[in-house]
């Protein structure tokens, strides 16, 4: 078979298939890979998430009479076919509770209506306090041997594999807040290494908004809902959230990526992460290099635009959480590269000027090149959402031996709350054993007792030394234990809240930023700041906001003003003389691109044969192709079905990256949908096509993604008032050479030529 060969291809099948409007049985899409036909390299084993092998553990089953004090945890969820109560009785009913007769009061003694109820209303746990809302998936990291040289951590070693598990989050929202706002994203990676848990705790975006650690509970307190109302849920363009980073302008860096296409990722599978701190690497000779971690995305790096982000908040609240779990269900992995930027361990911690103890500040790309040193591939979705996602718990101190911190003031206070918080979020201090979070190394620590202990822990000398339990463990060589501090001198100086005079330097990399973005990108981060200042009530704060905009660049300031209809204010400082970091650009590139979506629009008539080459054609593209039509059901029942599985109903475009047009659909196919058309689509009626067909075209063509028709749909174009020669619109005479240039566009992720920048 094709899939066996191109497993991309068969990916985007069977995400094809997933995206199905609800298909009945017997309505499956013609050609599609059934369960059994998973492509070869990817067994379906990979994709259950792999068990700790802490599970196999002693004290778990260990009892004093040599009898097994349990079922293990993992036999008691869900075993067996009988209903049962929690403690293992089979039940004959959960429908009625015990009454005194049909119609009297209920009994005190049912003992199955308390269990089940009581435990229903203990079910929820506290959301995070921040990066609430996430979603996660299981993988595989392997070391490349390129960080041999510099860290003695055994799972960056060549061909080293560790198993991980990544979850990602928006920052500011609750857990049922929409994925696409503008927010910065959680990048969490736990690595299962052998040598012990390292998490890698980081963000989409490589610097943060506050300097130390004591000012986070401030910045989340501003970027939070107002405390009265509750409003504005998971977004940041409100009062108290620009009150506090025009305040504090050492977060102008940071807020400045917020309001770029960083805050508004495609999907998490295109997004870079980065560990934001400096940390300390030691190799076996006991050498150190200070280190910053990057994630670099296969795929690119891929924003939505602002418009098409709001409507999808709408639309699809879950479009991030449903496109990775949906990418990884179909076998289309992603993957990306871990690197490094190293810099030497000098004693000032400074290269080239910049402070690598600010976490504000970030190490060019062109100074400092990534080196890749390992590849992770996520292959596996959670089985359940609450008992891996939730649970879930990362630390920064979850460290291995060969990885150090340092002394950045905003990473220790971290050091501080990870821990703190989860014994509140998970109720007690013993998530460390809940099975997504077990090290698979073996444990033998001396922590005892406490809420939800489920060890059963033998001996009666839960301390060091002791010569009472016939043997005392182990401790391990400096050169193999973890938590080694690494000798650094800690100068000598007098106590004081203070901090470094380089600090103070808010202005020059967000100028950098600014200057590293094309015409395009910068006109985007105009249109943010000023809808995000324009839903600000106070004057004081858009005046401010003017003046931190005023010292990254004046172009900026004006466009601003302008927009909010305020005077310009005077720079406060002088213009950093920074020059541009290329690498920062998400423009110019070409990617991968697997696991797009295209939207294949037909009237269900007009040249089927061209829609099913088209849709066969995505596939073998390895992407993911969907058949809209104005209404459900398959076309051309009786020859070789084509499944319909979007209608005008459910389809908008901001679900797909590129449309193709191969009909032209009338309006009024379906009563219901012909309902919906607003009074001033009625001149779209007129036209002979379906206005919200129109509404879709105009739309996607607004949102600079790529458009091509053949046949009857140059009609749509014409209607939609869309020349064919127009940026990224593609008009031709047969389906396939209409698909070789949209994929063309595709890989340049949009039409970039249609929007017409300003600046
Ligand atoms: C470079 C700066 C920071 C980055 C990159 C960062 C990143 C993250 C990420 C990715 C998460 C979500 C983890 C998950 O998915 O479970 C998280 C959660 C959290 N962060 Fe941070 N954070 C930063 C700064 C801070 C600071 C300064 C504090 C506190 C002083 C803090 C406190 C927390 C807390 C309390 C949670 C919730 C943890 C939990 O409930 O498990 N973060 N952070």
């Amino acid at each position: 078979m094709s899939e066996k060969k191109n497993p991309v291809s068969a990916a985007a099948e069977k995400i094809a298939q997933k995206l199905q409007d609800a298909v009945s049985p017997g309505n499956e899409l013609p050609g599609a890979p059934g369960p059994e036909a998973a492509p070869v390299d990817e067994p379906t084993e990979a994709r259950e998430p792999l068990p700790p092998k802490h599970d196999q553990r002693g004290p778990d089953t260990y009892s004093p009479t040599g009898r097994t004090t349990g079922a293990r945890q993992r036999d008691v969820a869900q075993a067996g076919a009988y209903l049962t109560t929690a403690q293992g009785a089979r039940l004959y009913e959960t429908d009625h509770s015990l009454k005194a007769g049909p119609r009297g009061p209920v009994l005190l003694q049912d003992h199955h209506l308390r269990e089940k109820v009581t435990h229903f209303d203990h079910e929820r746990i506290p959301e995070r306090v921040v990066h609430a809302r996430g979603a996660a998936a299981h993988g595989v990291f392997r070391g490349y041997g390129a960080a041999a040289g510099i860290s003695k951590a055994a799972f960056l070693a060549e061909g080293v594999e560790t198993p991980v598990f990544v979850r990602f989050s928006t920052v500011l929202g609750s857990r049922g807040s929409a994925d696409t706002v503008r927010d910065t994203r959680g990048f969490a990676t736990k690595f299962y290494t052998d040598e012990g848990v390292f998490d890698l705790v980081g963000n989409n975006i490589p610097v943060f908004f506050i300097q130390d650690a004591i000012k986070f509970p401030d910045v989340i307190h501003a970027g939070k809902p107002h405390p009265d109302r509750e409003i504005p849920q998971a977004q940041s363009a409100h009062d108290t959230f620009w009150d506090f980073v025009t305040l504090h302008t050492e977060a102008t860096h940071h807020t400045l990526w917020n309001m770029s296409d960083r805050g508004i990722p495609r999907s998490y599978r295109m997004m870079e992460g980065f560990g934001v701190h400096t940390f300390r690497l030691v190799n076996a000779e006991g050498d150190t290099t200070l280190v910053k971690f990057h994630w670099k995305p296969k795929l690119g790096v891929h924003s939505l635009v602002w418009e098409e982000a709001q409507i999808t908040a709408g639309m699809d609240p879950d479009f991030h959480r449903r496109d990775l779990a949906d990418a990884i269900e179909a076998g289309a992995f992603p993957e990306w590269e871990l690197g490094v930027q190293t810099f030497p361990d000098t004693e000032d911690q400074m290269f080239q000027g910049i402070d690598l103890l600010d976490a504000t500040k970030l190490v060019p790309e062109e100074l400092a090149p990534v080196r890749p040193i390992g590849l992770m591939t996520l292959n596996a979705n959670p089985s359940n959402f609450f008992a891996e996602t939730e649970q879930v718990a990362f630390h920064l101190g979850h460290l291995v031996p060969g990885i150090d911190v340092t002394n950045d003031p905003l990473l220790q206070g971290r050091l501080f709350s990870y821990l703190d918080t989860q014994i509140t979020r998970l109720g007690g201090p013993n998530f460390g054993q809940l099975p997504i979070n077990r090290t698979h190394a073996p444990v033998n620590d001396m922590l005892r007792d406490g809420m939800h202990q489920t060890a059963v822990h033998r001996g009666v000398a839960p301390y060091r030394p002791h010569s009472l339990d016939g043997g005392c463990p182990f401790l391990a060589g400096e050169e193999t234990g973890a938590y080694i501090e690494v000798p650094v001198e800690v100068s000598a100086s007098r106590k004081a809240r203070d901090a470094a005079v380089s600090f103070d330097d808010h202005f020059s990399q967000a100028r950098l930023f600014w200057l590293s973005m094309t015409a395009t990108e910068r006109e985007h981060i105009v249109a943010a700041y000023t809808f995000e200042l324009g839903k600000c009530w106070e004057e004081a704060v858009k005046e401010r906001a003017l003046m931190v905009l005023a010292n990254i660049a004046p172009e900026l300031c004006t466009q601003v003003a302008v927009g909010l209809g305020l005077p310009v204010p005077e720079a406060t400082v002088s213009l950093a003389p920074v020059g541009p970091s290329p690498a920062l650009s998400q423009l110019g590139k070409e990617w991968p691109v697997d696991g797009r979506i295209v939207g294949i629009v037909t009237d269900g008539e007009y040249d089927l044969d061209g829609v099913r080459e088209v849709r066969r054609a995505v596939l073998d593209a390895g992407m993911v192709p969907l058949v809209v039509a104005p209404a459900g059901g398959r076309l051309d029942p009786t020859g070789d079905p084509v499944t319909v599985q979007r209608t005008f109903t459910t389809a908008r475009s901001v679900e797909f990256d590129a449309i193709l047009l191969a009909g032209a659909p009338a309006p009024a196919a379906d009563a219901y949908g012909a309902r919906d058309a607003k009074a001033d689509d009625l001149a779209a009626v007129a036209t002979g096509l379906d206005p919200r067909l129109l509404l879709m075209v105009t739309e996607a063509y607004r949102h600079g993604k790529a458009i091509g028709a053949w046949g009857q749909g140059g009609r749509v174009l014409e209607v939609a008032g869309l020349p064919a020669d127009s940026a990224g619109v593609v008009s031709a005479t047969d389906a396939s050479s209409v698909l070789r240039s949209v994929t063309a566009l595709l890989a340049r992720h949009r039409a970039w030529d249609r929007f017409t920048p300003a600046l």
